[in-house]
């Protein structure tokens, strides 16, 4: 039996190869599933003809690398960097905001998959609970979407402004106090996370948070309308999601103004702005954000390939 030794937290351990680990691993770097299964048996059959019965997790990785190149460059540059990030020795606390109906919720779910991140929560759900703390009385916005958040204004706006962006920023403004807390637990306990959600927006999480190395913020954007308004047909029809279609297509309007402002605060903050036309080039973006921001070794692995 060949015996892989790997190490967590500086103590060494060992277990069997496994053809079905490796494989899985593959699949991150976007390698279809089968092709992934009969490349791991490759490397299998590789070590047992070089009679090895003991390999580190670096050797291993090396081997899958070379052989990898050998058949398809884009995805062994993809394994690499994937294992770059996922080696970090810091938490990775990943933040992806944008509009209702962007797609943060899809994509924040792909990126904690393939980084091996096990923790995710919506700022929906940040939110949730902080309805149940503070009463509609004192936080009537609280208790809004972010699109109809400027219903619940006590004083309106002047004219001259946008109340709907109003509205929205006094909503953002009270739940980032939750998404400050969640990120801090996180920083403490040493736990990566990916937090998506409509509150994730440039300007409002305190800086000294969100100016770690290891703290990353993306916008997602969806630049055509039509397309935008499609993911929420797409997404109601859906059987289990029991969303009001119904609600977010009359708002539609408000959430495009939203959606603008995104844009504008991510220019302002320097956030990197993703189009989510495509998942598995949204996808590609952030990992290539990510390296460039929190893990030196992008540009080393892309030499690498040549
Ligand atoms: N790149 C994409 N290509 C095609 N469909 C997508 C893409 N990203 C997301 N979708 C689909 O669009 C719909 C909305 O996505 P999702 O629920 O992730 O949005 P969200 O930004 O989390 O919305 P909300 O903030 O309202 O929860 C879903 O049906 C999802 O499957
Ligand atoms: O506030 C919002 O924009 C959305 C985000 O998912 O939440 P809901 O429509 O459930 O209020």
């Amino acid at each position: 039996m060949i015996m892989v030794q790997g190490e967590v937290s500086g103590k060494k351990y060992t277990e069997p190869f496994s053809k079905g680990v490796l494989a899985r691993s593959l699949t991150r770097a976007e390698m279809d599933p089968n092709k992934a299964y009969t490349f791991a048996s490759k490397i299998e059959a590789y070590l047992k003809k070089k009679k090895i019965d003991l390999i580190t997790i670096d050797e291993l990785v090396e081997i899958v690398f070379d052989k990898l190149k050998e058949e398809d460059k884009e995805i062994a540059e993809k394994y690499m960097l994937w294992r770059r990030i996922r080696e970090h020795k810091e938490p990775l606390i990943i933040l992806i905001g944008g509009a209702s109906g962007v797609g943060t919720s899809s994509i924040a779910f792909e990126v904690a998959n393939r980084l091996g991140i096990r923790n995710m929560i919506s700022t929906d759900m940040i939110r949730e609970v902080m309805r149940k703390i503070v009463s509609r009385d004192l936080l009537p916005s609280l208790y809004e979407s972010s699109y109809t958040a400027y219903q619940s204004l006590r004083i309106p706006p002047p004219p001259e402004l946008d109340e709907v962006l109003i509205g929205f920023r006094d909503h953002v403004d009270t739940v980032s106090v939750g998404v400050e807390a969640v990120i801090e637990r996180a920083l403490k306990e040493g736990i990566s996370i990916v937090i998506e959600g409509v509150h994730i927006v440039p300007g409002f999480i305190r800086e000294d948070l969100v100016n770690k190395e290891n703290v990353a913020m993306f916008v997602l954007t969806v630049p055509d309308e039509n397309i935008h308004k499609g993911r929420f047909y797409s997404r109601c029809r859906q059987t289990w999601a029991r969303r009001p279609l119904k609600r977010y297509i009359s708002y539609f309007w408000a959430i495009r103004r939203i959606h603008k402002y995104f844009e504008a605060q991510a220019r302002k903050y320097n956030v990197p702005v993703i189009e989510n036309i495509d998942v598995v080039t949204t996808i590609d973006s952030i990992i290539k954000s990510l390296t460039k921001t929190t893990v030196k070794g992008g540009k080393e692995v892309a030499e690498e390939i040549g």
